[in-house]
């Protein structure tokens, strides 16, 4: 009797394996690939084919080299089918019908927050983003300028108190660029002090901020697994489900509060902080607006608006505070490039900059462009097909329901669309500023994106890192912490981060 039911039981799970592995972990059709093992797709492979068990973005750069333009990979259980054919790449950002928001991993970020934007899609996305991509128009951008400044004033302050020692090497500038942003972040999106620039706030956390680092550690982990183990994981941490519910809490106390504020006050406020501006648009009756069909609808409910506070949280925190965690690390290689820096701010002098003054620092410009080109937080994006279609370029078919991510890693170090004059793999600011040729195709640069579902905030990345750059650099130099802590590296989660940085910090 036991031996029966043990071969009913294996019979079944062979079924099951031999079902999904040809279903959703064999090669089909001619676009080329590693054949990936069952669950890990080519995560295996990825370790053991490149020397020194390389990372993501190396694997990226490996099977373009061995497969060309358009190639399947298998990123654990998500499949992908890779774009590296800038030609490919604009046609897909150009046809928004055909290629929507991809699920790849929105469909693992819709477990723990379903209403963000970025998630959305069709009629839904169309009423979310005409509330939220106003936040970030320009002239409502240039309103947190003194916030960025006096935010980096602050850490600057902090580093003179404890970073005496200018032969000290610190190893925790990870640490105080994303306290840097997360305290930015908390100014412009709650009008709200998260105390992350206090002197002592390593030790005592406050307890949204707390929240917050738990929230985003939790979701970098679940944007990772496969779907079901996801949802498992999310249902099971109690830690993280806690801290969605006190970010909830205090979201939902913030709402209250500018409700409560009169009408004038609140108008104002509307100017400077993101959930002022977002109160504005919820709806007077939830539960009539939930009833009606999507295409009806109007405004957003509260839980709509608690959920885009977190998005721009998870979207905008760790990919600028890793842009600025890179700056730095290129800086403390690269002596003469701070000098350069350097030389631009000089007429300042320590003084505040206008935003005109900051406009007109083309080297600083060149200099996060590099940066963006060379070790932008985003490897690539993905959209998924609503319908089959075939890629103009290579030529290739794709069918309804398949995901492509176009690799924005290898497009920015592809000799077709950069001049030659340095190394497409090394930090060179320069090769902006004496292109006199135009031979840098720009649109290989795709940090932010592109098509109508490029980001949203890259005006006020782009605001945030080029003020806390020049501030930065008007006051202190960062040197190299030697090649045992500071050899950079990849470490990829959800961004791209250096894997090791280690570097001395003077004032000048
Ligand atoms: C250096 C900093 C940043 C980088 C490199 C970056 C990069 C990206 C990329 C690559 C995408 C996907 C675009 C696409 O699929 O075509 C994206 C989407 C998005 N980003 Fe950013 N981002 C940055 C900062 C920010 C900031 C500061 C915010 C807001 C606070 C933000 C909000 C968003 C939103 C809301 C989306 C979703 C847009 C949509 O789905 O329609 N990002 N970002």
């Amino acid at each position: 009797m036991f031996s029966v039911t043990f071969a009913i039981v294996l019979l079944f799970f062979s079924i099951v394996y031999y079902y999904f592995k040809s279903k959703y972990f064999t090669l089909h059709g001619p676009i080329p690939g590693i054949p990936p093992h069952f669950m890990f797709g080519n995560l295996l492979h990825c370790a053991f084919l490149l020397p020194g068990a390389g990372s993501i973005p190396d694997v990226f750069l490996y099977m373009r080299e061995r497969f060309g333009d358009v190639y399947q990979l298998w990123l654990g259980s998500k499949r992908m089918i890779m774009i590296n054919c800038l030609e490919d790449a604009q046609h897909i950002f150009s046809h928004r019908l055909i290629y929507d928001q991809g699920d790849v991993f929105t469909k693992n970020l819709k477990i723990i927050n379903p209403h963000g934007v970025i998630c959305l899609k069709g009629a839904e996305f169309k009423r979310h983003a005409s509330f939220t991509a106003p936040l970030f128009r320009r002239a409502k951008i240039l309103v947190h300028f003194n916030t960025i400044t006096e935010c980096t004033d602050k850490l600057l302050d902090r580093w003179r108190t404890q970073y005496k020692d200018s032969n000290e090497v610190h190893l925790d500038m990870i640490e105080q660029s994303q306290q840097l942003l997360l305290g930015i972040f908390g100014f412009i999106a709650f009008d709200y002090d998260l105390q992350t620039l206090e002197e002592n706030s390593g030790n005592n956390k406050h307890e949204l901020t707390e929240a917050f680092h738990s929230f985003l550690n939790t979701m970098q982990i679940v944007l990772q697994l496969p779907t079901f183990v996801a949802r498992i994981f999310w249902f099971l941490n109690f830690k993280a489900r806690r801290a969605r519910t006190i970010i909830d809490q205090y979201v939902n106390d913030m709402i209250e509060h500018e409700l409560n504020s009169p009408s004038e006050m609140r108008s104002e406020r509307k100017r400077t902080s993101f959930i002022a501006s977002l109160v504005t648009s919820l709806q007077e009756d939830e539960k009539v607006e939930a009833a009606k069909p999507e295409e009806e609808k109007k405004g957003l409910s509260r839980v709509e608006v608690m959920s885009e506070m977190i998005g721009f949280l998870g979207a905008g925190y760790g990919t600028t505070s890793t842009s600025l965690i890179w700056f730095i690390y290129f800086m403390s290689k690269n002596s003469q490039i701070q000098n350069q820096i350097k030389k631009e701010l000089a007429e300042y002098n320590g003084q505040h900059i206008s935003h005109e003054q900051l406009d007109s620092l083309v080297y600083l410009e060149c200099v996060l462009r590099e940066l963006l080109r060379l070790v932008g937080p985003a490897l690539g994006t993905v959209r998924t097909l609503t319908t089959d279609d075939k890629l103009p370029a290579s030529g290739f078919e794709l069918k309804k329901g398949e995901s492509v991510m176009i690799s924005f890693y290898a497009l920015a170090r592809d000799k077709r669309y950069w001049s030659d004059l340095y190394d497409l793999n090394e930090f060179h600011p320069e090769r902006f500023l004496y292109d006199t040729e135009h031979k840098n195709n720009l649109s290989a640069l795709m940090a932010f994106g592109g098509g109508h579902r490029q980001c949203m905030g890259q005006d006020l990345a782009r605001l945030e890192l080029k003020l806390i750059c020049a501030r930065l650099m008007q006051f202190v130099s960062f040197g190299d912490g030697g090649n045992e802590v500071n050899s950079g590296g990849y470490d990829v989660t959800n961004v791209n981060k250096p894997k090791k940085i280690g570097v001395t910090v003077r004032f000048d």
